[in-house]
């Protein structure tokens, strides 16, 4: 689906001293906005408005092992949401909660990062000198490469995809790529430095994390080991609390006004939690791009000092010091995606043109009418962070199982086994988990999926209406005084 604007009927943001918050969500796939507005009765969301990015960008300098994003585009999909809007809403937005992809890292130069020019709804910004974004999913960081690297000091293991990484990269293998840049973050630090005009970006501890080479407990980067290695040391963002804010913003923005509070930036994945957890004995999935299984750690928790690389759980923190413990799989909505892909690819090869949203109704049409298949689908297409070289592979492949339902329900069905794989039922059990909260849009438009969900993790599952990250950026800034 390229768009999806939706609006409650009322317009509760147009009331005079209502309090209104912009939340906004860069993930790997599309951009999401969502008006979040505070009523006596709770939270509730006036408008959202989702765009595909299409940013995908070839990688000069990795070839086929690079996973890149053109910003240009990420900026266009982001201005499309905002226009999208209507005008009385933004212009009684208060606050803005960005959140987005983790891990990638993008470059810029301090000062011209982007460029400002005057609409018929006031500024908007446009990409300066930006580079690509090289996104979580890059692969160019081989395993050897990363154990030449220095050990980090931090209780999340290194990968390829990491910030610090990927800068390592350019280091070794590229150094006068990084010569024109003075600033680097998240694609969301990169948004939020340019509407407060921040000298130097600020990044949030979550997003830290997933650059490696950080510390959670003293809250800072492993400055000593990076300098003697000769990391560019000027790149790292300084590091704030999630709920902080950044700034405010010079210029009015899309109608927004100036003076509007920016939060710093967080990561999406704490968002989409944030947005449905309520109970310390829930579980939440996530299904996006990528996919998570959670369960929050009990207060006060402190990760072990070094990580555990052949475990499929990671620590990722939260609010307020507090810990998740994920499963952060590389293999979700992607890969109904790729497979979407290769069979558009396939019957544009055989001389028919399909449409991708097409193509996805029709499959998981298909595959409700077949409860169960005997294929079996393992998904990693994309690896795992703790078995990078365990690739996909179908088994059990009978003549009368390969219909497009057959397939696609097996497909769903080896997501949904993967995530358990990482994270047990019987580990939820013993942690206490009561109930799982579904978030993310693969999920939330995929009924096979939900079908499998319940099927592997027999606890209730809850589908929130508005759950995503976009929703959970802008109630962070709602509730952070
Ligand atoms: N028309 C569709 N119907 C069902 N699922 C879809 C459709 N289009 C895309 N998807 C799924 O949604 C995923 C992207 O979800 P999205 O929430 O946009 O991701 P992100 O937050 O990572 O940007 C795709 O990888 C794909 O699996
Ligand atoms: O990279 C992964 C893979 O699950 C996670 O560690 C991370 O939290 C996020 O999923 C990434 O930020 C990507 O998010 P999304 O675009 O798939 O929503």
């Amino acid at each position: 689906m390229m768009a999806d604007n939706q609006a409650i009927g009322l317009s509760p943001c147009a009331t005079p001293g209502t309090v209104c918050v912009l939340g906004i969500d860069l993930g790997t796939t599309s951009v999401k906005a969502a008006l979040v507005i505070e009523t006596e009765q709770g939270q509730i969301v006036a408008q959202s408005c989702s765009r595909e990015t299409q940013a995908q960008a070839d990688s000069l300098a990795a070839g086929a092992q690079g996973m890149e994003q053109d910003v240009q585009r990420i900026i266009k999909a982001l201005n499309e949401c905002l226009a999208a809007f209507p005008q009385e809403h933004l212009q009684r937005v208060s606050r803005i909660g960005i959140s987005g992809q983790m891990h990638g890292v993008v470059f810029w130069k301090t000062n011209q990062g982007c460029k400002w020019a005057k609409s018929g709804t006031g500024h908007t910004f446009q990409p300066g000198e930006v580079s690509h974004l090289i996104t979580w999913q890059d692969g160019r960081c081989s395993s050897s490469f990363l154990s030449s690297l220095p050990q980090p000091q931090s209780h999340l293991s290194l990968a390829t995809g990491f910030g610090c990484a990927t800068i390592y990269w350019y280091l070794k293998n590229s150094p006068d790529f990084l010569k024109p840049y003075d600033a680097a973050g998240t694609i969301h630090d990169y948004v939020v430095a340019m509407l407060c005009d921040l000298e130097r970006p600020l990044m949030s501890a979550q997003n830290a994390a997933s650059w490696g080479y950080f510390n959670s407990r003293s809250k800072s980067w492993n400055t000593e080991i990076l300098r003697e290695s000769g990391f560019p040391l000027d790149l790292l963002p300084e590091v704030g609390d999630p709920g902080d804010i950044a700034g405010r913003m010079p210029h009015d923005w899309h109608g927004i006004p100036k003076g509007t509070e920016v939060g710093i930036a967080l990561g999406d994945f704490q968002c989409s939690v944030y947005s449905c957890m309520t109970e310390r004995t829930d579980a939440v999935l996530n299904i996006s791009t990528s996919a998570q299984l959670t369960v929050p750690m009990p207060l006060g928790f402190q990760p072990p000092e070094t990580p555990d690389s052949l475990s499929a759980v990671a620590y990722f923190p939260y609010f307020d010091g507090n810990y998740l413990a994920v499963a952060a799989s590389l293999n979700g909505g992607n890969v109904l995606a790729t497979f979407v892909d290769m069979l558009a690819r396939w019957m544009a090869e055989l001389g028919y043109e399909v449409l991708e949203s097409n193509v996805y109704t029709q499959m998981i049409n298909a595959a409700l009418a077949q409860n169960d298949s005997r294929l079996s689908i393992c998904p990693t297409v994309f690896g795992e962070r703790h078995m990078p070289e365990q690739l996909a592979s179908v088994t059990s492949i009978t003549a009368s199982d390969l219909s497009l339902g057959h397939v696609t329900r097996a497909l769903c069905h080896g997501i949904i086994q993967n995530l358990h794989s990482m994270l047990p039922f019987q580990h939820l059990k013993e942690a206490g988990v009561k109930r799982i909260l579904g978030s993310g849009s693969a999920l939330s438009r995929n009924e096979v999926l939900k079908q499998e969900v319940e099927k592997i993790f027999p606890f209730p599952v809850i589908y929130g209406k508005d759950v995503d990250a976009a929703v959970g950026a802008a109630m962070v800034m709602l509730h952070r005084r």
